[in-house]
């Protein structure tokens, strides 16, 4: 029986700006997009009906019922008789959008061509996560626009603390801020990129910082290691990353921070375009 491997990566928004509301209540975004080598591993074979099991060291508390978005994926997208394993290596509920990327591979491995709305309605971030390479994501997260950025050598570290997205928008004071520029500018090397990404936002990260203090503590921490030029949280978090020049000063602060925050999932890669690792593979 074949089984086919999908690897589901990590999602960063690099800048979140939050420019306007709908009224249905789903905020308009501007966001900057890459996507770390650090991932989940989606895997199905012929099964009977649909259906699932969780591994792999973030597991606990995932859903293993149908409100699991690899099923509700599957089920969208017409899929029968399954049997799907999902290799859970990205924190759930965190910001980096492990759920949104995991449903995206299933529809990447089912080969299942359905349009933004739909995905949309499904998650928010499904859309962008379909193909995962860099983007300027819009509307609600249905308008998509592959960008290029030079690699960008990344950090991510989450404090383990789980922060629900829907309270951080509700919290967020401003509803309608500044997008970004219209048209981007062009970067031949990260340090430039970063230097402008710091001029840029994420305008979840202050309402998720007063609920949960320990993300403002966790952001000077990463400020504070060598080399670091931005650290800044993901999505509505609490996952935060921490962007440098070279992959030398990169490794040199991971290893830092391993010894200094065991208690914190930590990875590290560089940003950027990983369609070629998120392509579905077949093993008989
Ligand atoms: C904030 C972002 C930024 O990329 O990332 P995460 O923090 O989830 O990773 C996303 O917009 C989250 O996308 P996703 O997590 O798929 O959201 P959904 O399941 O569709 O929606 C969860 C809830 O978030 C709010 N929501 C989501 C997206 C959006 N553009 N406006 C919203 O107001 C709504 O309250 C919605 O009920
Ligand atoms: N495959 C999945 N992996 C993780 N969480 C999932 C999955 N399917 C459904 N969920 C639910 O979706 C919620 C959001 O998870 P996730 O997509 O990882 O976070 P975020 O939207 O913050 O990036 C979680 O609270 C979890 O209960």
């Amino acid at each position: 029986m074949p089984t086919t491997s999908v690897f589901a990566p990590a999602k960063i928004n690099l800048s979140l700006h939050v420019i306007g509301q709908r009224t249905d209540g789903y905020h308009l975004l501007d966001s900057l997009v890459a996507f770390a080598p650090v991932g989940d591993m989606v895997s199905f074979a012929p099964g009977r009906g649909l259906s699932l099991r969780v591994s792999g060291p973030e597991a606990a508390g995932v859903p293993v019922d149908r409100s699991n978005l690899v099923l509700r994926a599957a089920e969208l997208a017409g899929g029968s008789d399954l049997a799907f394993h999902l290799h859970k290596a990205l924190p759930a509920a965190s910001g980096i959008g492990g759920g949104s990327s995991d449903a995206a591979a299933v529809l990447r491995g089912l080969g299942a061509a359905l349009d933004p709305e739909a995905l949309t309605r499904l998650g928010a971030d499904i859309a962008m996560c379909l193909t995962p390479h860099s983007q300027r994501v819009q509307g609600i997260g249905e308008h998509c626009a592959r960008v290029q950025l030079p690699p960008l050598p990344a950090l991510l570290v989450n404090p383990r603390i789980e922060v629900a997205t829907p309270a951080i928008f509700k919290a967020l004071s401003q509803k309608t801020n500044a997008p970004m520029p219209a048209q981007l500018p062009q970067f031949n090397e990260a340090r430039a990129c970063i230097d402008w990404l710091a001029t840029q936002r994420n305008d979840l990260q202050a309402p998720a910082i007063a609920q949960a203090p320990q993300i403002g503590a966790l952001l000077d921490v990463l400020a504070a290691l060598p080399g670091c030029h931005l650290a800044r949280m993901s999505g509505s978090g609490a996952t935060c990353f921490a962007l440098f020049s070279t992959q030398s000063d990169l490794q040199s602060a991971e290893a830092k921070l391993r010894a200094t925050h065991p208690q914190c999932w930590i990875a590290s890669g560089v940003l950027g375009d990983q369609t070629e690792l998120a392509r579905p593979s077949a093993c008989h």
